[in-house]
Parts: structure tokens; sequence; C-alpha cells
């Protein structure tokens, strides 16, 4: 999609849309139906109002931003952002144009992965909110495979979860147990802009999702039960009072005590 093409979250269209997102809808669901002979109840809705949300969820693109080529300015040496800084939870722009500076992000953001021991590395854990990830399972330079994905998205996912200790280069020195997918299949773009799929598993299905967590804001210990919450508590609340001192300002989130936290499966929209 072209760079500064407005988009429009179907959650807040306004009234003044209506119209001409109805007349959309309508010819777009028409042709789908030919093509995919959708079933009668998956066309029924209770209200035509709620038929026009419904069907500009279904068949809306996703609306994420494009980033601009200040979105993809950076300073080097690159360092990486530690919870509770808002940069982790903040939205990640897609990424539109594939030139010699992300080449040189990406590079950057292998060698401080590589120097901080770590096996995946996502661009808002280095302080820029655009969709790409680096990793590399093997956990240093000239070993294994140095993987890229740029705009990724998640095409399938296996029902079979797996349990393993996972730790965050954004919370140093803090592992506990995540449930997860076993097996992925990925689309995303390359270094240079083209599209590819991958059928990821094991390990490297594991970096992946870590990754694409960060991509969706969502970080480690938001899929945690709240038992293995309970064991890196401390941690976590330490390294918010460790962004209060350094900054200034109160945490912006806190783990607390409180039982309200809602653990987060699936992988939302990207
Ligand atoms: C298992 S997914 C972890 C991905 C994570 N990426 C970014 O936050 C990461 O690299 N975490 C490191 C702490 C890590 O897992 N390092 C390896 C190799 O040192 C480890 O086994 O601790
Ligand atoms: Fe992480």
């Amino acid at each position: 999609m072209a760079s500064g093409t407005c988009f429009i979250q179907s959650s807040s269209l306004s009234y003044a849309l209506l119209p001409f997102l109805y007349r959309r809808t309508t010819l777009l669901s028409t042709n789908l139906r030919q093509l995919h002979s959708f079933s009668s109840k998956s066309l029924t809705t209770k209200s035509p109002l709620m038929k026009v949300f419904a069907q500009a969820r279904r068949f809306s693109p996703k609306q994420v931003e494009i980033a601009s080529t200040d979105d993809i300015l950076f300073e080097s040496p690159l360092k990486i952002v530690k919870y509770p800084d808002p940069i982790l939870r903040a939205g990640n722009k897609r990424i539109g144009t594939f030139d010699e500076n992300l080449k040189k992000l990406v590079f950057e953001m292998f060698d401080i992965m590589y120097k901080t021991d770590g096996i995946g590395l996502s661009a808002p854990q280095v302080g820029m909110n655009i969709r790409l990830m680096v990793f590399n399972p093997a956990g240093e330079r000239g070993v294994g495979e140095e993987i890229v994905l740029i705009n990724p998205r998640v095409q399938k996912y296996s029902r079979k979860m797996v349990l393993f200790d996972e730790g965050c280069l954004s919370f140093p020195g803090i592992y506990a147990g995540v449930q997860r997918p076993e097996s992925v299949k990925v689309d995303a773009q390359d270094i240079t802009g083209e599209n590819f799929s991958v059928d990821l598993s094991r390990l490297p299905a594991r970096v992946f999702q870590h990754e694409f967590d960060h991509l969706q804001g969502t970080l480690f210990f938001d899929r945690m039960t709240e038992e293995v919450v309970d064991s890196i508590r401390e941690e976590l609340q330490a390294l918010e009072k460790k962004y209060e001192d350094r900054t200034g300002f109160p945490s912006p989130e806190k783990i607390g005590t409180s039982k309200a936290r809602k653990v987060v499966t699936g992988f939302g929209r990207s």
C-alpha cells in the first residue's frame, strides 16, 4: 500500500462513512459469496447496522500505518529497551521502504542481539516501533541461520502447545514458563521486500512467536499463568522501580498483586 495512505480503524468509523462503507462491503460480499459460496448463516446478522460493522471487520485489510523514513532512522550503537518502558507497548508500523538504512539497522540488531546473548530481537526492543524482527536460534554470528522477517503475519499455528522457560532481553535475568504452539506458518517480506512463507517448529517457532508478540505489544509475562507470574513478580517490580529511579516518572505499568490480569492467548491481528 502506498505511503501516506490514510487508514481508518473499523472500530472508530464515523457514521458519515457508513453509506460509502455499506456500498463497498455489499459489493465485496456479493463477490465473495459467488467465489466462496458463503453459507447464508455466515451472512445473517441481526440489524443492518450490525451487518455493516460485521462485514467491514471481515473484509477490510489490516489497517496498520506505514512507517515514514523518520520512523526508520536510528542512532548507533543500538541499546536494548527494558521493561516497563512504554516503547514496548506502543503500536508498530509496517515497513514500506527496503533500502540501505534498513539493511544497516538489521545488521546492528544482529550485532546487539549477539552481544547481549540473545537468540532473537524485535525492532521495538531497540526503540524502533516498526514491524521487523531478526533471529538466529544458534545465538552466534557465523553459526546457524540468520533470519530477518519484515511485516510478518501468522498464517497457521499448531493446536499442540509446548511449555518452555523463556527469557527476554528486555527483562534481563528473568526466565519463566510460557506455553505456545509448537509450530507456525508465517508469511513475511525479506530485506529486499520480497514476499515469502516459512514453516517453523520447535525453537525457531518459539523465538518467532516471542518476537511476533513484541510487534503486537505483548510481553512474555502477559502469557504466563498467575502462578508463574507470582514466581517472577518481585523481579518485575524491581525493574519497575529501576525505571522510576532512572526516569523520575512513575512506572507506566505495575504488575502489582492484582488478580484482574488477563492471560493473553492467540496472536491478534497483524
Ligand atoms: C526463547 S525465545 C527468547 C527470545 C529472546 N529475544 C528477545 O527478547 C531472547 O533472545 N532471550 C534471551 C534471554 C535468550 O533466550 N537467550 C538464550 C541464549 O543465551 C538463553 O538460553 O538464555
Ligand atoms: Fe523479548
